[in-house]
């Protein structure tokens, strides 16, 4: 079968992979690989980001005192991930496919060098057949350290990685139109461009999620901005995977249309970046107006009315408009000192360069 993407992304959540007592469902699990080992074999590029670790190692351990949250994180994680990449190891051995396991933090997204190393490392396991499973490195990834959730991780890959589809896997058919157990609520099929969800989106979560709907909204948003057509589905349906790239019609699920004109790697890279940012430039109202019009315009020093935060050149910094809310992030063309220098100054040099700038 000749299937419609070469390169996808599949995220699953912890709630397809966990049983309702919290233990590892296997039986789930190998179905999911089968589906993947079909479309791998079918010339599909999968990367895989699993959830599950904190899950998995939940069930292991009978721990001697009541434990915090971070504690309780890190001790089930460690034993969790290994459990799961274990089980990934075994399922897809059967089919005669290598895995290999890429743990990361939001941290190593960080710097342009950091995220290009990443992503040299996924490639490279792609092109020698290798099924690359991500997860977050619980262990050490903390509090303001933490993605949101592996949905923001997800999409992260699927734009550092080109692929041509993100499916999120939850536990659930999609997002509804309503709290989804309320009668008369159904999925919503098909997510035009800039269309706003955001009376649809309960703040519940399911039991061992860690985001909930209203992070794969907004990411899937983003990403799908960026041309990656985005799925949300059932990880728990039978043939979800498979059914999906077959049947598309078919297939209940949510897909967020993607935009049409393709984004560079650096402005994706910078999109995904707004949490490493160093610093703020807050913008006059004449500046904002050229930046939202259909040309490309870069931020020169007259149209910026204060600079917040230290900063060297080519970190990220949030852009500001008039009234102090967040507008984009780019990539400063020099230190903070000299911006500062150059502040509300006319024929100078672009402190963001339209190619490394991302508005919201
Ligand atoms: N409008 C909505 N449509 C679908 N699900 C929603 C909606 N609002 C809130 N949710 C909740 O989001 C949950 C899925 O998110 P999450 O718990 O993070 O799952 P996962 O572990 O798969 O990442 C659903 O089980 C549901 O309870
Ligand atoms: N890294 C964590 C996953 C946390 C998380 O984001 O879970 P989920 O919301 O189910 O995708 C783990 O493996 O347990």
């Amino acid at each position: 079968m000749a299937y419609q993407y070469s390169r996808i992304t599949v995220k699953i959540g912890s709630n397809v992979l966990a049983r309702k007592d919290g233990t590892l469902d296997v039986t789930r699990m190998s179905a999911l690989v089968d589906q993947v080992a079909e479309l791998h074999k079918a010339g599909v590029e999968v990367v895989l980001v699993s959830s599950g670790a904190v899950a998995s190692g939940r069930s292991e351990i009978k721990v001697s005192r009541k434990l915090d949250s971070v504690d309780q994180r890190q001790l089930y994680s460690a034993v969790g991930q290994a459990k799961l990449i274990n089980r990934y190891y075994e399922l897809f051995r059967e089919h005669g496919i290598a895995v290999g396991q890429v743990l990361t933090t939001k941290e190593s997204f960080g710097t342009r060098r950091h995220y290009l190393n990443q992503r040299h490392c996924m490639q490279v396991m792609l092109e020698n057949g290798v099924i690359p499973i991500v997860n977050e490195n619980d262990t050490i990834s903390v509090t303001e350290l933490m993605f949101t959730d592996n949905d923001e991780l997800s999409g992260l890959v699927a734009s550092m990685l080109d692929a041509q589809a993100l499916i999120i896997l939850s536990n659930i058919d999609g997002i509804y139109n309503g709290s989804p157990s309320e009668p008369g609520t159904s999925v919503i099929r098909e997510v035009e461009q800039g269309k706003d969800l955001s009376d649809y989106i309960q703040t519940e979560k399911s039991g061992f999620g860690r985001g909930g709907m209203l992070t794969k909204t907004t990411i899937a948003r983003k990403v799908a901005d960026e041309g990656i057509t985005v799925i949300i589905a059932n990880g728990k349906r039978d043939n979800i995977l498979t059914d999906l790239l077959e049947y598309p019609e078919d297939t209940v699920c949510t897909r967020f249309v993607p935009a049409s004109e393709a984004v560079s790697s650096v402005k994706k890279w910078i999109a995904h970046s707004e949490g490493f940012a160093k610093g703020e430039l807050h913008l006059n109202a004449q500046a904002v107006e050229a930046l939202k019009g259909k040309k490309a315009v870069s931020i020169l020093p007259v149209g910026v009315t204060c600079i917040k935060g230290d900063f060297e050149k080519d970190d990220i910094v949030r852009i500001m408009d008039a009234g102090g809310i967040q507008i984009g992030v780019g990539r400063i063309g020099v230190s903070s000192a000299d911006a500062r220098l150059m502040l509300g100054k006319h024929g100078k040099r672009p402190l963001v360069h339209y190619d490394y700038l991302y508005l919201e």
